[in-house]
């Protein structure tokens, strides 16, 4: 049986990286890219056909930032597939980031500097807003949109026979003290975008414990930091190029510059050959890049409690039947 792989926003970066690699590895698989802008989309699936033309690759619309595209792509997903072998949960973004100079350069000078630049704690803040969903935008594409997700196609993911995947692309900035269950969303702070990574690593916690039993397994990548459209926001593509060989300098001391999306791609592409059994709940598989440039996935154990993830499942429940009121009030 040939596998069936989603990915979301896998128009461009480490998504379309992963494409490829996934790709070059077994292009006998059936690749859907799920993305918001069907001509990036388009564009993309070009992009990968023209590499492997005997490949089946397709698109389907969905804007995980809006609870109704992700209603309706669903739906063009059952229609679509009988099964889904592996979801990876990619989208993502971080608005207008700016950097906190002072912080880094009193981290500089400090005993944290590695850890500085693997994580980028401390040195970066966002402007949130909200969606018409009433949600705050970076929790809704980063985490509210693709749980949505996850329970629209449940049917296709839960196998007890044949398991699947949900991966999550998470980040090293993900922090237990930029997130709070009382405000889940992050309204109040600055620190949205690590809010919602901290949200990810913890629901992907609650849905091991929910779903295995039913056949489906989640777990959570960190790429390290990559040069994409996302960094390019933080700063601009040709300060990155002139501060290139400073960061392979970096990457000397840390293995978290993977720099590349191939090689953000890296943890990625090696969960998909991983067997279910294998996968440790509460590890985040990290992609790394060494001084020499060679690649290789490294798990860590998360900072995240059982209490924590339940209470944050229980508040998405409960979100969750909240919208699909809003959305569908026939069903009240
Ligand atoms: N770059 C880095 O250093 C790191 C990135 N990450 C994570 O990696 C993931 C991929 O980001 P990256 O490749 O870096 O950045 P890109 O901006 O290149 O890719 C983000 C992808 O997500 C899509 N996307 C954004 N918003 C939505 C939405 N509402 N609905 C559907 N798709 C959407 C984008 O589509 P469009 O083209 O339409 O905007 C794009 O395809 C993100 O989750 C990010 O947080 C984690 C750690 C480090
Ligand atoms: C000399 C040099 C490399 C300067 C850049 C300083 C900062 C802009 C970066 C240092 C660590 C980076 C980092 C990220 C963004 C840019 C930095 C703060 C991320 C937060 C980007 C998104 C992620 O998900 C994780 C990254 C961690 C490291």
């Amino acid at each position: 049986m040939r596998k069936v792989v989603v990915v979301t926003g896998a128009n461009s970066g480490i998504g379309l990286a992963l494409c490829e690699r996934l790709l070059s590895k077994d292009d006998q698989i059936r690749l859907c890219l799920a993305c918001r802008n069907l001509q990036r989309a388009e564009n993309a699936r070009m992009a990968l056909a023209s590499s492997h033309p005997s490949a089946d690759i397709s698109v389907v619309q969905i804007d995980v930032g809006s609870v109704k595209s992700v209603l309706q792509g669903a739906k063009e997903l059952k229609e679509r597939y009988k099964r889904i072998d592996h979801l990876y949960l990619n989208a993502g973004i971080m608005p207008n980031p700016r950097i906190c100079f002072k912080a880094f350069i009193t981290g500089l000078f400090s005993r944290n500097v590695i850890s500085m630049f693997a994580t980028g704690e401390g040195l970066l803040t966002q402007e949130d807003k909200v969606t018409e969903d009433g949600l705050q935008e970076v929790f809704e594409t980063n985490v509210f949109g693709h749980y949505i997700l996850i329970k629209e196609i449940e049917p296709l993911l839960c196998n007890v026979h044949n398991p699947s995947q949900v991966i999550w692309t998470s980040s090293s900035n993900a922090r237990r003290s930029a997130f709070s269950l009382t405000d889940y969303q992050h309204s109040q702070g600055q620190e949205s975008y690590s809010s919602s990574k901290y949200a990810t690593d913890l629901l992907s916690v609650a849905l091991n414990k929910h779903y295995n039993k039913q056949g489906m397994y989640s777990s959570v990548v960190c790429p390290g930091l990559v040069m994409t459209n996302l960094t390019y926001g933080i700063l601009p593509p040709f300060f990155w190029m002139f501060i290139m060989p400073i960061m392979w300098l970096i990457r000397l001391f840390t293995n978290s510059f993977t720099i590349s999306p191939y090689n953000g791609a890296e943890a990625l592409l090696w969960l998909f050959s991983r067997k279910t059994e294998s996968l440790d709940s509460r590890a985040k598989y990290h992609s790394c890049t060494s001084g020499l440039g060679n690649n290789y996935v490294q798990s860590y154990k998360m900072d995240v409690d059982e209490e924590s993830s339940d209470v944050l499942y229980r508040k998405l429940l409960d979100l969750e039947k909240q919208i699909r009121k809003k959305i569908t009030p026939e069903n009240k």
